[in-house]
């Protein structure tokens, strides 16, 4: 059985969806600002494998919260990877293009040196140091733009504002590859698996969706497949101010998990249309071509 934990959040969901079988952890089930509580979870429930999709990711609010952010993002995360350890269990943990500063203007390996701008992305930082300490077989999947029908993400943020709105200002600045939750959801159940075989293959990957675009570019895609008449402008991130800073180019080389893992990076744009049709918006437009 595989453990997850976040069962409320965008990946999570996905995993229960993937994994029917999976044993899914809320807030309530294993408080992560208790990480010995979630130590005792995994000791509890003996699984096979553990995915931690729960974490702080509230990235403007973390610069007033960076204590609890540290908390829930890395003294949690680092009892989960010890208690995973001490078990011989494979510990599946996702972080962030937000460790780094994004200022290197190509896309950035997995051993590139980090440089986190935001509490968030300190926090996120120091939850991997916790996980590679514990030295037990694990994996950190480094992600970015994640989203999905559900929650907080940047798709349902441009869908209700250009539901309220008919022009959007969207930074043109910030270039990523948004990641559909059900194929990071597919991929860390692959890794899980991987990792039970091949104790070897522990170490801190990225995966992150294709082609890479720009705030901007992917507030146009949300507008156009979601066939509303919403005017899309780019602004300089200095025009959009935000507690936290976010890094303009954090774009994450993927290409060594293609190599020793056999994922390919997931076209968002595919992810999109799936996203709208659970949403029931659209339709799609056919002559649309990308
Ligand atoms: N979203 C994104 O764009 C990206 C996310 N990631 C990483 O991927 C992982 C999954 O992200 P995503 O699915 O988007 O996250 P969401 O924001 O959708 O969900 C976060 C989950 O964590 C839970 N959580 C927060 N605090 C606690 C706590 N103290 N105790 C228990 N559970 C808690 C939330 O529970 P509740 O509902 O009760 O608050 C929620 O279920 C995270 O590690 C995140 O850092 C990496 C890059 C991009
Ligand atoms: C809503 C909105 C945002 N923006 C800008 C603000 C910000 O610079 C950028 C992203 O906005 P958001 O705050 O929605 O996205 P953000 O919370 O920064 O998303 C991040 O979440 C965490 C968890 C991660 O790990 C990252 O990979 C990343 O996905 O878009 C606009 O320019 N116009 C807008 O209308
Ligand atoms: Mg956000």
């Amino acid at each position: 059985m595989i453990l997850v934990f976040g069962r409320t959040g965008q990946l999570a969901r996905a995993l229960a969806r993937a994994a029917p079988a999976a044993v899914c952890l809320d807030r309530a089930a294993a408080d992560l600002a208790h990480p010995e509580a979630c130590a005792a979870a995994i000791a509890a429930h003996r699984p096979a494998a553990v995915i931690n999709a729960a974490a702080y990711t509230a990235v403007d609010r973390a610069e007033a919260e960076e204590a609890q952010a540290h908390r829930v993002n890395a003294d949690a995360p680092a009892a989960m990877a010890r208690a995973c350890a001490g078990l011989g269990v494979p510990f599946v943990h996702l972080s962030t293009d937000y460790v780094f500063g994004g200022a290197g203007g190509r896309p950035i390996a997995p051993d590139a040196p980090t440089g986190p701008l935001s509490a968030y992305g300190r926090s996120k930082l120091a939850g991997e140091r916790g996980v590679r300490a514990a030295g037990g077989v694990h994996a950190i999947l480094r992600t970015s733009w994640v989203f999905s029908a559900h929650g907080r993400n940047f798709v349902t943020t441009v869908l209700r504002l250009s539901e309220a709105r008919d022009a959007l200002r969207i930074v043109d600045d910030q270039i990523g590859g948004p990641t559909p939750a059900a194929d990071l959801a597919a991929a860390c159940l692959s890794v899980a698996q991987r990792l039970q075989d091949a104790p070897a293959l522990s170490g801190t990957y990225h995966y992150a969706g294709r082609p890479e675009v720009s705030r901007k570019g992917f507030a146009e895609a949300i507008v156009a497949r979601s066939g509303r008449k919403v005017r899309v402008e780019g602004i300089p991130s200095a025009a959009y101010p935000t507690a936290a800073a976010r890094p303009l180019d954090a774009r994450l080389d993927c290409s060594r998990t293609e190599a020793a893992l056999g994922l390919a990076r997931p076209d968002w744009r595919a992810g999109l249309d799936a996203v709208l049709r659970e949403l029931g918006i659209g339709p799609a437009r056919e002559a649309q071509r990308w």
